[in-house]
This record gives structure tokens, sequence and C-alpha cells, in this order.
């Protein structure tokens, strides 16, 4: 039986798929795999663990560097939830330059019993009188899953769209519509925008603060938006600029303790991926990913390992999975241990990606102990397991 650990609500959806072979609940000990969305992992804490699969796109939740350095592969479900928070983030903007939380609020603290309460209302709305999204111009900061849909979602309403991205991948850019001005500064972005909104992940030290007092000093227009994560807009900034009137809102899915206070911050309960379809995308993407690494060593969608999709041929009777420090001669190495054996190798696939090397040894005979042993004694072989068919 393998146990899998659940550290938040994860749908039905996905969790059925785990089927008999598993026994997945958030009470299991010494897990073998956890599937988790915002809760925090230290995978130092976990003695038999094999993988943690993010339910979700950020993970600056689960230690990621102390993953790789104990063989720990870390999947996220990559555009899972992509269109919820692309949509939040339209429809909030759209709602904030038309004033909608603020009336609805009024409306509804009216008096009931007001005998001109119409006339109340209709004298009352010009207070909220707001502007509109077609015609002004959305800078998007992060050109990945959300980035791309969201700066779609702006041309659809008649919006210019300035965007940037340090790493634009040619499979997001593809999907950005071509009339997206895609330029190579945040302060172009921030130069030239009515309206900014970030989809970058947090990185602590590279994307910390990432919108600060000395860029943001360049913004000429109204409203910023983060929903990717705190700490990426520096908050003292954003009070500051609230304060001088420099800034008519900010507008997050994070909250902090100040922001609370103040009337000019809209706090969302980090509401960007909570739709059932959301929901359900990344638990079936992440158990889909779990279950390939668990039972043939796949890897898809790692943000630690490199991806190796292959399966056995079926006279395959064991798999060997052999992580190692990406360092030059690991294969000769690796392989130097079966031919001292005398075994034949039906396959050995291999990736890397500069700081892992991953091995996929199939063999058509069982592989006893001792190969394992001589393979985990190489230097900078970091783990080794044997999957049997
Ligand atoms: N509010 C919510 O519920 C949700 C928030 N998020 C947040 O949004 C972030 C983005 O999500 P996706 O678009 O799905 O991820 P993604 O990985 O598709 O896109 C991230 C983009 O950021 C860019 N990027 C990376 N480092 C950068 C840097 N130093 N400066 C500028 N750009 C950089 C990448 O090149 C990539 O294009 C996640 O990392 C997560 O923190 C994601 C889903 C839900
Ligand atoms: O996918 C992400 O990065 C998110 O922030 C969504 O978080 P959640 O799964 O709703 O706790």
């Amino acid at each position: 039986m393998r146990k899998i650990k659940t550290l938040n609500n994860i749908s039905q959806k996905g969790l059925c798929l785990f089927g008999k072979d598993y026994e997945v609940s958030e009470s299991v000990e010494n897990p073998e795999a956890i599937l988790v969305r915002s809760a925090q992992v230290d995978t130092d804490s976990f003695s038999e663990l094999l993988a943690v699969a993010r339910a979700g796109a950020g993970v600056n939740n689960i230690t990621i560097d102390k993953a790789s350095a104990k063989g720990i592969c870390v999947f996220n479900a990559p555009g899972a939830n992509a269109n919820a928070v692309a949509e939040l983030v339209m429809t909030i903007l759209g709602m904030e330059v038309r004033h909608v939380f603020e009336a609805t609020n009024w409306v509804k603290n009216l008096d009931p019993n007001d005998p001109a309460l119409d006339k109340t209302i209709e004298k009352g709305k010009k207070m909220f009188s707001g502007t509109e999204l077609s015609g002004k111009t959305l800078g998007v900061i992060g050109l990945g899953k959300i980035g791309v849909l969201v700066s779609n979602y702006a041309r659809w309403k008649n919006m210019n769209v300035v965007a940037y991205d340090p790493y634009p991948s040619a499979a997001n850019m593809h999907k950005l519509s071509n009339v997206v001005s895609v330029v190579k500064t945040i302060d172009e972005v921030i130069a030239k925008s009515d309206f900014i909104t970030v989809h970058v992940p947090f990185i602590k030290g590279v994307t910390e603060n990432m919108l600060n007092e000395k860029n943001l000093a360049a913004f000429k227009g109204s409203i910023i938006m983060n929903f990717a994560r705190g700490g990426i807009v520096n908050m003292d900034t954003v009070y500051k600029m609230l304060d001088e009137g420099r800034l008519q809102s900010y507008l997050t899915d994070f909250a902090d303790k100040k922001s609370l206070q103040n009337p000019k911050i809209k706090i969302f309960p980090h509401l960007g991926a909570s739709t059932e379809e959301a929901e359900e995308n990344c638990a079936v993407m992440a158990v889909e990913e779990l279950k390939d690494y668990l039972e043939f060593g796949v890897v898809r969608n790692s943000v630690n390992f490199p991806p190796l999709d292959s399966y056995p041929h079926a006279e395959v009777k064991s798999r060997v999975v052999v992580i190692n420090q990406d360092v030059p001669n690991m294969i000769a190495e690796i392989t130097k241990v079966f031919g001292a054996a005398n075994i034949n190798i039906a396959s050995f696939s291999n990736k890397s990606n500069g700081k892992i090397g991953y091995n996929l040894i199939d063999v058509e005979t069982s592989v006893d102990d001792s190969i394992i042993d001589a393979l985990k004694k190489l230097e900078k072989v970091i783990r080794v397991r044997v999957i049997h068919f």
C-alpha cells in the first residue's frame, strides 16, 4: 500500500484516481508522497518522502532546495488554475473602476424604511461614477499561464496591454494576442500603464519587492493588483502612494496586518484558484503526476527534477531509478555497476537540469540488493529506488 498524505482540502475528482493500492488521508504517517495546496511543507520532516505535488502553481510553500538535496521530486500543476485567477483579476478590475464594492455597500446600508429610498439612490449614485476599461492600458508583469490569459482577456475588452517577462516561454508567447505590446523592462510597463497586475512567482531575493519605491515612482496610473503573492509588491511603498494620493487603490489576494485597516486596499482571501473547475484540474493533474512518478518513475511538471517521460516496455521486470548530482561521468559510473554484475540493460534514459541528474534503468530480470547498495555508494548519487513490475 502506498501512503499519500494530504495537507489541504483536495478535490475528490483527483483523489479518486489513486485507486485501491493507495492509502490517502490527512493522518497518514511516514508518507511516500504529499499532496498539498498552500500549506507549508518542510520536506525534511518526512523520512520516507519520495515526492510532493502542489495542486496549484506557486511552490514557495515547499522547501525545494532541501527536497533536491534528498532526492525528493516536487511537482506543480502548471496552468491548471490559471483561468480561475485570470477571470477573477479581470472581474475585480472591472468592479473597481466602477466603484462597485463601495456602491453596493452604500446601498445595503441605506435605511430600508426611508419612504424616498428610490430618490435617495438615484441622487446618491453620482458618488460612484466610474471609468471604463476600454481604451485604458493594462500593464502585465509576468507572461506565464496567468499573465497570458489576463492579457488576452484585457484585449477582448478593448484595452491596450503592455507586458513584460524576463524569461518568456515559446509555448506561452504562442498563445498571447499578437497586439499585446511586449516590452523589455519592467520600467516601461510601469510608465505606460493605467493599471498594473503582477503574475510572477515569489522568489526570495529575486521577485521579492519587484515593484518598489524606486520603479513605482514613474507610475501615473491608478490601480495596482497583486494576485500572485504577498512580498512581490513592497507594501511600504503602496501605503505611501495611497497616502499621497499617487495610487487610487491596491487590490490583492494576500493580506498583511496593516492592510486590513486601509480602506483603499481591497483584500481577497487568497481566492484566485478557488473555483470548482480549478480545484478539480489541479487535483487531477497533481495526482496523475504523483502516480506516474511512484509507479513508473516518470517525471512530468517537476520544478526541481528534469522531465523524463518514459514508460517501460512489457518485458521489463525492474526499473532502477537513480538520482544524482548533475556532474560529469555519472552515466558511465552507473552502467559500470550493471556491467560488473553481468546484467543487461534493456533501456537507459537520462535527463539532467544542471542540478539533478535523473536516470531510469530498465532490466528484464529482478535486481538484487547488492546492485542497489553499489549504486548508493557511488559518490554524487543522492537516491536510488527500484520499481518492480
Ligand atoms: N491567487 C491565487 O490563488 C494564485 C496565485 N498564483 C500565483 O501566480 C504565480 C504565477 O502563476 P502562473 O502564471 O500559473 O505561473 P507560470 O510559471 O506559468 O508563470 C510565471 C511567469 O513568471 C515569469 N517570471 C519568473 N521569474 C521572473 C522574474 N524574476 N521576473 C519576472 N517574471 C518572472 C516566468 O518567466 C513565467 O512566465 C504563481 O507563481 C503563484 O504565486 C497562481 C495561482 C493561483
Ligand atoms: O496555485 C497557486 O499558486 C495558488 O496560490 C492557489 O492556492 P490554493 O491552491 O488556492 O491554496
